[in-house]
């Protein structure tokens, strides 16, 4: 029998065919809020940033609301550097002095928060740069660190300088803008009552937010394909009360330490799922909404 569709044909049924597996998640989501953390070690790449826009724009034009929150770790150093200010971090936290916390807030707030707005906006959206000072988003308060003395039971605490962790999240600006049909783009900055600015984790502020909103997901978009077991084997499915073990026993360290904190803290509050994926492979979050096997490692309650 002649077949009768050419090469491009097929291709086009084939995306045709996806888009008809996706229909029902479209259905499941749509009204839904979805927190986006999108690291600095992924947007470093403007071809990536092109395309996570335009994945943000298509899950806006399917219904879902995108709340997106970003970091910038990685363009601070290189600012901090470039005018010769020293950089230390203490369990994945920079170690803020006031001209950091003013270099910090020119990076996210300035840079990269208008960077990420001007892709989302050239992919056909509409997105708002803001900062957790905006709208008195995020109240901050400091965060209080301590370490035990080596060789003694006693502790002692370090003073990280303005490091801040949201003491309160005020959904009301994210809910006036996406009720406008705006994609709302945070920055992690806070102030305190005093107005006092804070230089927050992004992963903590994606996980504040997340939480405020009672979000359906919290993705954190990361370097690695998701939380790995010690033989480097991909942990699809974790519960909260796994977490402590996997830390316990060696299997997380590092930077993931804290980001799956975040995840059980915000599935504890209300977020009904956490996920961690890999946002260097090209539409992971496509995959990891619109498929039933999903992307990364989802958190979730039992
Ligand atoms: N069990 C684990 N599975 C995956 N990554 C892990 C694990 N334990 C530690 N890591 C480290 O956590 C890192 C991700 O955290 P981090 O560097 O803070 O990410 P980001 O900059 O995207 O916020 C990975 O690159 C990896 O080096
Ligand atoms: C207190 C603290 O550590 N703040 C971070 C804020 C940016 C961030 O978290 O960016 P990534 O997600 O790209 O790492 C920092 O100064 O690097």
């Amino acid at each position: 029998m002649v077949d009768p569709l050419n090469p491009d044909d097929k291709a086009l049924l084939a995306k045709a065919k996806t888009l008809v597996t996706a229909l029902p998640f479209m259905k499941r989501y749509a009204g839904r809020t979805f927190v986006i953390k999108y690291g600095g070690h992924a947007m470093g790449d403007p071809e990536a940033a092109r395309e996570f826009a335009e994945d943000v724009v298509l899950l806006g034009a399917v219904g879902i609301n995108v709340v997106v929150v970003h970091g910038g770790g990685p363009q601070i150093g290189a600012m901090l550097k470039k005018l010769g200010v020293e950089s230390s971090f203490v369990d994945g936290l920079r170690v803020t002095d006031k001209q950091t916390a003013e270099i910090a807030e020119m990076v996210l707030s300035g840079a990269i928060n208008k960077e990420l707005v001007g892709w989302i906006n050239k992919a056909g959206g509409r997105a708002v740069g803001i900062s957790g000072k905006d709208g008195g988003m995020v109240t901050a308060r400091k965060v209080e660190r301590t370490r035990k003395i080596e060789g003694s039971a006693i502790e002692e605490a370090i003073d990280l300088g303005f490091v801040g962790e949201p003491e309160h999240v005020d959904t009301r600006i994210i809910e006036t803008s996406v009720a406008s049909g705006l994609i709302p783009v945070i920055a992690p900055i806070g102030a305190d009552a005093e107005g006092q600015t804070y230089n927050i984790n992004a992963d903590t502020m994606a996980g504040a937010v997340a939480a405020a909103l009672g979000a359906a997901r919290l993705l954190l978009l990361t370097d690695v394909p998701g939380v790995l077991d010690k033989q480097g084997g991909l942990l699809t499915d974790l519960f909260p009360d796994d977490v402590d073990t996997l830390i316990d026993d060696g299997t997380i360290t590092g930077g993931m330490i804290p980001k799956l904190e975040t995840c059980v803290q915000a599935v504890e509050a209300g977020c009904e799922a956490a996920v961690v994926l890999d946002g260097r492979v090209p539409h992971a979050m496509l995959i990891e909404i619109f498929t039933e096997r999903g992307a990364g490692t989802i958190v979730r309650s039992r």
